[in-house]
Formats: structure tokens, sequence, C-alpha cells
């Protein structure tokens, strides 16, 4: 079991902060790293990975340092974000390859047990240019596992794939995880995380912005107010009767729109409907206007 640490962690290109001053633990189990795009994520992984010198602060692994310290690949599997695999070779070349480099005493034997992890034993003579992109990632992780580290890093690893692809590569983490390895994996999709991890790392402009439980984080999301911006036969009317409404907490009648604050997102939805049908106001549009990843992440910041 291995145990992931970033102490008072910088990193920077130039002038540009990628990563600031950011203190985390990563356990054994699944860990989601969570942030919006630019936020800092890849330099993390690379961080771990020992591919980054951290500008200031320590990254370690079981205690030892990840920077110069190649011993430490024995124990940690990468899948990068955008790295294509050679379509000319089958999974099973790639994957020994792979094991031949890790100088593994038994290459045969690691990338066959690989290639069963991820169940593409039955496709590992085609060639990788007949894969769908799900199997490309999946032979992607062999080749990250064919050594059995204790630590894995996926940055941003559902990207592309469809909802059975996703499906298929979180359960296999997951079963990773139950093994007693320590997974952590980027993304930029809240939904995605919420299925895999129960843990999870925010970060936010190369900050950590929140730490620890989805559910709590979550919540702290939904306590926020949620903004609607809704269009109607009459806004004017739809106004009056919103503001009596215990789900709504502002409203603002505005030349094309009624602005709405609404406590909760559900209970104010049930309520909208019922009014308009009440008041006989056709609803023409109602658009969540504060959805969006970056705003929720602006939330999180702020707290
Ligand atoms: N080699 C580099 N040189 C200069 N700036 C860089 C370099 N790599 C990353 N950055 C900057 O550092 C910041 C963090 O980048 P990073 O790739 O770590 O974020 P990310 O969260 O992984 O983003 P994405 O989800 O878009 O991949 C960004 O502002 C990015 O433009």
């Amino acid at each position: 079991m291995s145990t992931v640490e970033l102490t008072a962690v910088s990193r920077w290109y130039g002038n540009v902060v990628a990563v600031n001053d950011v203190t985390l633990t990563i356990s054994p189990g699944v860990t989601g790293l969570l942030g919006p795009n630019g936020a800092g994520k890849t330099t993390v992984l690379h961080l771990m990975a020992g591919l980054l010198a951290p500008s200031q602060g320590t990254v370690t692994i079981d205690g030892k340092p990840a920077w110069r310290n190649p011993e430490m690949y024995r124990d940690l599997g990468l899948v990068t974000e955008r790295e294509s695999v050679p379509g000319f070779l089958t999974a099973w070349e790639f994957v020994l390859a792979s094991a031949k480099l890790h100088k593994l005493p038994n290459p045969e034997e690691a990338a066959r047990r690989a290639l069963a992890i991820v169940e593409l034993h039955d496709a590992q003579d085609r060639r990788i240019s007949t894969y769908s992109k799900g199997m490309r990632q999946r032979t992607r992780v062999a080749a990250a596992l064919v050594h059995d580290p204790t630590v894995l890093l996926l940055d941003e690893p559902f990207n592309g794939m469809d909802p059975r692809q996703r499906m298929h590569l979180m359960q296999l983490l997951h079963k990773m995880a139950d093994e007693g390895r320590t997974i952590l994996f980027s993304s930029h999709i809240l939904e995605e995380v919420e299925q895999l991890s129960g843990t999870v790392q925010v970060i936010v402009a190369g900050r950590l912005a929140a730490s620890g439980d989805y559910r709590h984080i979550r919540r702290l999301m939904t306590t926020r107010p949620h903004q609607f911006s809704i269009t109607s036969s009459n806004d004017r009317l739809l106004a009056t009767v919103l503001i009596g409404q215990p789900s709504v907490s502002g409203v603002s009648l505005e030349r094309d729109a009624v602005q709405v604050q609404a406590s909760d997102y559900g209970t104010f939805t049930r309520a909208l409907a019922k009014l308009a049908r009440e008041q006989d106001i056709r609803l023409t549009s109602v658009l969540p206007s504060d959805e969006s990843l970056e705003m929720v992440f602006s939330y999180l910041v702020a707290t």
C-alpha cells in the first residue's frame, strides 16, 4: 500500500504559476483530481510521476522523493493524457515491450496478466489500429500496469470514451483499488468523479480548493443558490408570483428575462412548473445561468 504526498508544492513555468502551494495526501483507493481546464491537474500528476521537479516543496511516494528517483518507477504507473499508441502493433506486442522496458524477469507472463486485468486478452493479437478508443485506452492502462505498480496515475482517462467504455474502465479502477492500489485520476467532469470516487482533491487555478469526501464537497456546491434565466409569455406576472416562493431567494425583472436565485434546484423547478400552470403563463425558456463548471469551482474557491 502506497501513499503519495505533496508538501507545500509550487511549480511555475516562467511567469505562469501552474501549482501554487499545494499540500495533499493520496491514500490507497480511488481518488479523483478534479479541476477546470488549465487548473494544474496535469502538472500535479507529472510532479507525482517524477517527470517534473517542484519549484518549491516536496513530492514523495512512501516518504521517498519522486524527483530524480528512478527506483520509484518500480511502484508507479502513469497513463498520460494525449499519447497515441502505435496502431501497427498488437496490444500484446505493445504491452510486452513495456514489460521488457521494465526489465521484468518474466515479461510474457507480466504482459498476459496485465492484458487480462483490462480484459483485452481476447483482442490482444489484433492491431491496435482496429481498436475502439476505449480499447486503446485500456491498452495504455495495461502497459502502465505491467509491472504491477502500487500507484497508478491517470490523466483524463475517460476523455472521448462512450458511456459503456467509461463504465468498464471505472469498474476496472475500482477492482484495482480493492486490491490495495493507490489510484489517482484527473477529470474536469464532476459527474465522472462522482461515479468513480468518494474522495476528491479539487484544484482551481493551481490551488487546492477542496479536499476530502465528494458528498461533502457536493453539498457545499448545492447549498449555493442556483441562478436561472427565464423567459415567458408574461415575465412581469411570473416575477411577482415567484417572489412569494419559499425556494426563491431573489428575483429581478430584466428587459428580456426574469433572473431568479433559487436555494434548491429540485423544489424550485417543480414549483415553477406548477405556478406557470396555475397562472396560465407559458414558459419559453428556463436556463440555469450558473451551471458551468467554472462557476461551481469558483463557488468552491470562495468557501
Ligand atoms: N510547459 C508549459 N509551459 C508554460 N505553461 C504551461 C506549461 N504546461 C502547463 N502550463 C500552464 O500551467 C497551467 C496548468 O496547466 P496544466 O496542464 O497542469 O492544467 P490542467 O488542469 O491539466 O489542464 P487541462 O485540463 O487543460 O489539461 C496552465 O495555465 C497552463 O497553460
